[in-house]
């Protein structure tokens, strides 16, 4: 199977239609490809908060209207990332679209964990409440956004609904790049389950993005990983090599699914 994860450069000089037509035309260009991955709220900003408001759309919106027409064109099953999502009976959403080769919208995810405290999105937007696989021809996806990495208790939930390969786009720091790398591997490993993790680069509301996109491998070892500048990171993965993992290195059979009380002395 052949992934592309595009680490589009996210800046505040550049209008949200421009950004949607350059993104359009990089995953038009992926053809041959079996899966696109964009980055987290790529076409406003992760940290662009005051454009949020006025540039939230529906799942109808164009964000969605270019990324199905674009999975179409180039047959690809298409994570696009996360939209401010237009909720008109709600509040705001930070909510990841997944595509299949017709274009047809197949997943939607509501990014559970919100990130910023006291600010951004933990108070601009509402939590999703929903955990979100989608099976496809080549493995049972996973979707998790961005800060929702720092969360084991979530990706235990992904597997134990049957998810082999965990997308997550992100709008991750270049403050915390290491955190970034640290958790990617974490996850892959201990959910034995390969990481597709894609990130934006560039400068936007006065936060420089760490980029570093990176594909981890069922073993936790890195299989490739983007550099800091917008970049295509494409990479061949064998979905059965999570099947073999799992069996080969039974850990997930030893589980304790009630674990025992603490004991007091
Ligand atoms: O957890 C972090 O350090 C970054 C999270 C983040 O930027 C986000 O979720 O948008």
């Amino acid at each position: 199977m052949r992934a592309s994860l595009i680490q589009l450069s996210v800046s505040d000089t550049e209008s949200p239609d421009e950004r949607r037509a350059r993104a359009s035309a990089l995953v038009r260009g992926r053809t041959g490809d079996d899966l696109v991955v964009l980055p987290e709220l790529w076409p406003l900003g992760g940290f662009a908060y005051g454009a949020w408001s006025s540039g939230a759309e529906p799942l109808d919106g164009p964000t969605a209207e270019a990324m199905s027409a674009a999975a179409r064109a180039a047959g690809v099953w298409l994570h696009a990332g996360s939209i401010v999502e237009r909720d008109p009976d709600g509040p705001m959403y930070n909510t990841s679209l997944l595509f299949d080769p017709a274009g047809e919208l197949r997943r939607t995810y509501r990014k559970i964990h919100r990130f910023g405290f006291d600010s951004g999105e933990a108070v601009a937007m509402g939590a999703g409440q929903e955990i979100v696989t989608a099976p496809t021809e080549h493995g049972t996806l996973g979707l998790a956004t961005c800060y929702d990495l720092r969360f084991p208790e979530l990706f235990r939930a992904l597997l134990d609904a049957g998810a082999e390969i965990l997308t997550i786009p992100a709008a991750w720091p270049a403050r915390r790049a290491a955190h970034w790398t640290l958790l990617a591997r974490a996850r892959a490993l201990e959910e034995q389950a390969y990481v597709l993790a894609c990130n934006t680069a560039g400068t936007h509301g006065g936060v420089e993005q760490a980029g570093r996109s990176l594909v981890v491998d069922p073993w936790g070892e890195v299989v490739a990983e983007a550099g800091t500048g917008e970049e295509v990171l494409t990479v061949e993965i064998d979905p059965a090599a999570v099947a073999k993992a799992r069996a080969d290195f039974p850990v997930l059979r030893d589980r304790l699914l009630g674990i025992p009380a603490p004991v007091r002395r």
